[in-house]
């Protein structure tokens, strides 16, 4: 999207998105067989586990540090300590990621996992196989019901990552029906868990409805799914230290009170 709102993103995501923009796809379409993700969310759900997407994410622009550990193995510990799917960012610049990461991660579980990345444009899809890719409604703009039906021709399943209400609706029009509220604002690079409350009550029941972001105790799980959240989506708080005691304690969050 270029428009004036550029201006106000952080100048890390500035430069996350120019990054974004000059990145090759793949050379073939990519066919994929999907891992329903909200078949999984709602087998967490009937064995009384928080439904979890833990994120394999050895840095970020708020993060200090990488994490150098084989994604392969913390995607092992993730499943273990009872995530429901995995995060996995192909984001080679300002996170660490890489497509191989997601390819070997993918082959050595068995539950869905997402691509975190910041796509822009069709040929981007192409550039390796997940079960879900993340569309960011502020970038993609206009873009979005064509890259939307673009992944779906594919295989994908879409969750597409919205801020605010307007965002949402946007979402909605172009279809979308996994949708992810992220309580990181994208122009200051600060959380705020009341962005996810804010706007949860306008997502109609039948969409799967992610709080992405933020959640650092299992308080703070258990706020999200006060609010709504069907699934949490958590990178920082578990890559901080045992990878699959933090994935326990959140997954469990509603038994062990
Ligand atoms: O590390 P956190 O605060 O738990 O956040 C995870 C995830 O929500 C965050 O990494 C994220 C949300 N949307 C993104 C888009 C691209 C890259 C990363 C992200």
């Amino acid at each position: 999207m270029m428009d004036a709102s550029e201006d106000e993103l952080a100048p890390e995501v500035r430069s996350i998105l120019a990054a974004a923009r000059d990145r090759p796809g793949g050379e073939t379409r990519v066919s994929v067989d999907a891992r329903s993700f909200p078949d999984a969310v709602a087998a967490a759900e009937a064995e009384g586990r928080v439904p979890l997407v833990a994120e394999v994410k050895p840095t970020s622009p708020t993060t200090e540090g990488t994490r150098g550990d084989d994604p392969v193995e913390l995607a092992r510990e993730m499943v273990d300590g009872g995530a429901t799917a995995l995060s996995v960012l192909t984001e080679p610049e300002h996170f660490g990621g890489s497509a191989e990461n997601l390819r070997r991660v993918r082959e050595a579980v068995d539950v869905p996992v997402l691509r975190k990345d910041f796509l822009v444009s069709e040929a981007q899809l192409d550039a390796v196989e997940a079960d879900v890719v993340l569309l960011i409604a502020r970038f993609v703009g206009d873009d979005l019901s064509e890259l939307l039906a673009a992944a779906r021709e594919r295989g994908f399943q879409v969750l597409v990552e919205v801020h605010d209400r307007a965002e949402l609706a946007r979402a909605l029009d172009a279809g979308a029906d996994i949708v992810g509220v992220n309580n990181r604002d994208l122009a200051k690079l600060d959380v705020d868990l009341e962005t996810f409350e804010s706007v949860a009550p306008h997502v109609p029941d039948d969409v799967t409805l992610l709080a992405e972001s933020g959640v650092s105790t299992v308080e703070d799980v258990r706020r999200m799914r006060a609010a709504g959240a069907d699934a949490l989506l958590v990178g920082t708080a578990i890559m901080d230290g045992d990878v699959r005691a933090n994935t326990d304690r959140f997954t469990t969050a509603e038994i062990s009170e």
